[in-house]
């Protein structure tokens, strides 16, 4: 049977409605309270847990408190000074070099981390075998290039380097040599086109898309052994090269915000961000132009299986590039999987051609800053021909080189975790199971080794002046085991492609006068715009 609601209900006088209302009051004074009383209670809980659990961050904690460190807030330490925009980030780490100097450290939450930017530090860590493990920040790069050479440790990391150091001996360079002489003719081409197109007014040009292009094509070809990329590509393959640097510019800017907002370093928490789902798909761009690489090398060895053998069938014993080495092992029956294969090829493409690219368009950038010098470059090339073995050796080319990988290191920074305690001369201790970032951008500026630092001078190189100077002040390329194992190809192909570049044009640089303006932390020194020139025929 159905009743009128309004028979039952007592009647709602203004005095009921008040004292409501206060209960409601106070049950939600209440529940603040609790929340109130039970944060702290709950953080207290977790630090206090993961410090029972972890003891190295408790130990590490006090032992940082001998070095300075910027002022941050109780329990989150500096996490809210770092949550800015990258090209922000990248100026606020110059300015914590200038406050708090070459030994400091930041913290979030429970976790120390030490940056350090002076020879002796750099070398207990470089030079031992040690501290090899990568830094947490490496961990977001797995997804993307899992335990490639640059992201594994331990025995794994051993066997690989083994396997591929051979991949990058001299006589395999001198192969390349003719391969890379044809790529730094089409660089100026393609630039020379650019330019007419850009016409003379505004900034200028933004070299970085052309100079990109051109590096990760010389890769290609040679490492990889894509030998059709020799001939211009067509139009589906240029689109599939442009897909793959806006993926590699993202996933790349995707690891560095994912280090500094520590929420997002728990996998289930990051799988539910949109920002997640833009990476998995420039994954799946990433992996997919890799894998297509190593199937068409993989067909292409097969055809020429027989060619491999000498008169009595046995296969001949010779120097391999990158890609064949990897599957002539796996043929072999190395224990190298199909992923572990696209793992080692993404992490070279990746590192074989951002690094040369940024490098050679920050050179050109402080040649077009310096005319002096540049004229004196371009006089030293006239005079050298046009010959690469001539060019290689090139006393004044490789100052300069030199002195651009000073001032504008493609690789910022790099991270390891600490194996035992490193002590310092001072005393202090850099404790094991550390985070420690060395800061190359930083260290490369070190007035006690570079006095002036900021003036560009080629100088700086001469002999003599090398050897007064701590073999760890200058690490471009990193040192000890971990070193890059692509150096010699990449000086090789930047002084190529820096020679021809230099040889045509007067570059002139459009870009603005303060120096950390443009740069954005990145994995690689990247612009923050671009690399805009003014090029105009010699
Ligand atoms: C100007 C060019 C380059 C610079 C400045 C540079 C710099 C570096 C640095 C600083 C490291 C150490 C990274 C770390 O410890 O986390 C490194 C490692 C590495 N580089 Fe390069 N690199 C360049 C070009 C290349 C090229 C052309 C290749 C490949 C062809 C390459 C492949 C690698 C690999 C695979 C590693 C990891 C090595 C290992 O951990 O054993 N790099 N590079």
């Amino acid at each position: 049977m159905l009743r009128h609601r309004g028979a039952d209900c007592p009647k709602r006088t203004p005095a009921t409605a008040r004292m409501q209302w206060e209960a409601l009051l106070a049950a939600c004074q209440a529940a603040l309270l609790l929340v109130a009383v039970l944060t702290p209670v709950l953080m207290g809980t977790v630090v206090a847990g993961v410090y029972y659990l972890e003891p190295s961050f408790r130990r590490n904690f006090f032992i940082a408190k001998a070095f300075p460190q910027p002022r941050g807030l109780p329990f989150f330490g500096n996490l809210l000074q770092i949550a800015l925009p990258r090209d922000q980030l990248f100026r606020l780490l110059r300015r914590w070099r200038a406050d708090f100097g070459s030994r400091y450290v930041i913290s979030m939450f429970y976790m120390t981390f030490f940056h350090i930017s002076e020879p002796e530090s750099v070398e207990a860590v470089l030079s031992s075998s040690k501290h090899i493990s990568k830094g947490r920040a490496y961990h977001f790069l797995r997804p993307w290039l899992g335990r490639g050479l640059l992201t594994s440790d331990g025995q794994l990391w051993h066997t690989r380097r083994k396997l591929l150091t051979p991949a990058f001996h001299f006589r395999i360079l001198d192969q390349f040599s003719e391969h890379l002489q044809e790529h730094a003719s089409r660089l100026v081409d393609d630039l020379a086109a650019a330019a007419r197109d850009a016409g003379k007014g505004g900034a200028g040009l933004d070299v970085a898309p052309i100079i990109s292009r051109l590096t990760l094509r010389a890769i290609m070809v040679t490492a990889m052994g894509k030998v059709d990329f020799r001939t211009n590509a067509d139009s589906a393959s240029q689109e599939s090269e442009h897909s793959y640097f806006e993926a590699i510019h993202r996933v790349g800017a995707a690891v560095v915000e994912r280090g500094v907002q520590p929420w997002l370093w728990v996998d289930p928490i990051f799988h539910l961000t949109a920002f997640y789902r833009r990476f998995r798909s420039d994954l799946e761009t990433l992996h997919g132009f890799t894998s297509k690489i190593i199937s068409e090398r993989k067909s292409d060895m097969r055809e020429c299986e027989e060619g491999d053998q000498d008169s009595a069938g046995k296969k001949k014993r010779t120097l391999r590039p990158f890609l064949d080495v990897l599957l002539a092992a796996q043929g072999e029956g190395a224990d190298l999987s199909d992923r572990d294969i696209r793992e080692e090829v993404d992490t070279f493409m990746f590192e074989g051609h951002d690094t040369t690219s940024v490098a050679l368009g920050w050179a050109l950038e402080l040649l077009g800053r310096h005319a002096a010098v540049q004229d004196a470059l371009a006089e030293e090339l006239r005079a050298a021909g046009s010959d690469w073995s001539a060019v290689s050796r090139l006393p004044f080319l490789d100052r300069v080189l030199k002195e651009c990988l000073r001032l504008r290191p493609s690789v910022p920074f790099i991270s390891r975790y600490t194996d035992h305690d490193i002590v310092l001369s001072d005393g202090k201790v850099v404790p094991a199971d550390a985070v420690v970032n060395i800061l190359i951008y930083d260290l490369h500026r070190h007035p006690d080794h570079f006095p002036d630092p900021e003036r560009f001078d080629p100088d700086r190189f001469l002999p003599e002046k090398e050897q007064a100077r701590h073999p760890f002040a200058y690490v471009p390329f990193s040192a000890g085991p971990r070193n890059c194992i692509g150096k010699r190809f990449a000086v090789m192909e930047l002084k190529l492609l820096l020679a021809a570049v230099i040889r045509s044009f007067h570059v002139r640089s459009g870009m603005p006068s303060r120096e950390h303006d443009m740069f954005t932390l990145d994995l690689v020194l990247r612009p923050s715009t671009g690399v805009f020139l003014h090029l105009t025929p010699r």
